[in-house]
């Protein structure tokens, strides 16, 4: 039986899916060890192989094949357009992509203002603005703490993550607009969604039924 390899995004995401797999009888003990630099786990009695990658790799790694599941935010799943199916929300990473900025920010989005608009995901804010809001803004890709754009007068607002709320209330930000609520989700490459159908089709009934029952 050849292996079916588990690209797991790194970070905040990687311990609930594997606490996930692990309710199910899908173990990889080797994986826990934090001081190893290891970069690929396996077990063999699974026939299973597991790798942990940052986010935005990891639907690059399904949609050529090089893993055959992922498990990684729709946020990034939606920035990086890949060609993966996307099979299961795994209900857990829940947060929600908001326009925020201060409190008086929401004049300019009302007026449709040309404003400057910083975020991680450019993709995502230019779809939200041009084709849902119709509203011409300048976009500003960056890399991380997205919060310190309207502070600092880099931009109006951002498009970011916002799951407690505790960043945006520390630094006076507010959310203005809600672009879509996000949570992990599985994705699977359409290949080998094809070829090896029965184990992947189980494994989904399997999270399917786990998730259901709570
Ligand atoms: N508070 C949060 N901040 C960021 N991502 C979150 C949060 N809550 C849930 N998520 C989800 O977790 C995913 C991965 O989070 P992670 O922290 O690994 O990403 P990141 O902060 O973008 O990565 P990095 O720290 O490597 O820049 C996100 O893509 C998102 O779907
Ligand atoms: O609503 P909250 O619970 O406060 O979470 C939201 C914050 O968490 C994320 O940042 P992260 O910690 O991933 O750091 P980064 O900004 O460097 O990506 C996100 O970009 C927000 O800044």
């Amino acid at each position: 039986m050849r292996y079916l390899t588990f690209a797991l995004t790194k970070g905040r995401l990687a311990n609930k899916t594997l606490e996930m797999l692990e309710k199910l009888g899908i173990t990889c003990d080797e994986m826990k060890d934090k001081d190893s630099r290891k970069l690929i786990f396996t077990n063999e009695e699974l026939r299973l192989k597991f790798f942990l990658a940052k986010g935005p790799d990891v639907p690059t790694y399904v949609e050529y094949g090089a893993a055959d599941i992922g498990v990684v935010g729709k946020d990034t799943i939606i920035e990086e357009g890949r060609k993966v199916h996307e099979v299961l929300d795994l209900g857990f990473g829940k947060c929600r992509m908001c326009v925020c900025g201060y409190e008086d920010a929401a004049e300019l989005l009302k007026h449709h203002e040309l404003i400057r608009v910083a975020t991680k995901y450019p993709k995502i804010a230019k779809d939200y603005f041009y084709n849902k809001k119709h509203q011409t803004v300048e976009i500003i890709k960056m890399n991380g703490s997205i919060e310190l754009a309207p502070i600092v007068g880099l931009s109006e607002v951002i498009v970011d993550i916002v799951e407690t709320g505790s960043t945006l209330k520390e630094n006076g930000l507010v959310v203005l607009e809600e672009v879509c609520p996000l949570s992990a989700r599985m994705i699977v490459n359409p290949v080998s969604m094809r070829m090896e159908n029965d184990r992947i089709k189980s494994l989904i009934t399997d999270l399917r039924a786990m998730l259901r029952e709570g």
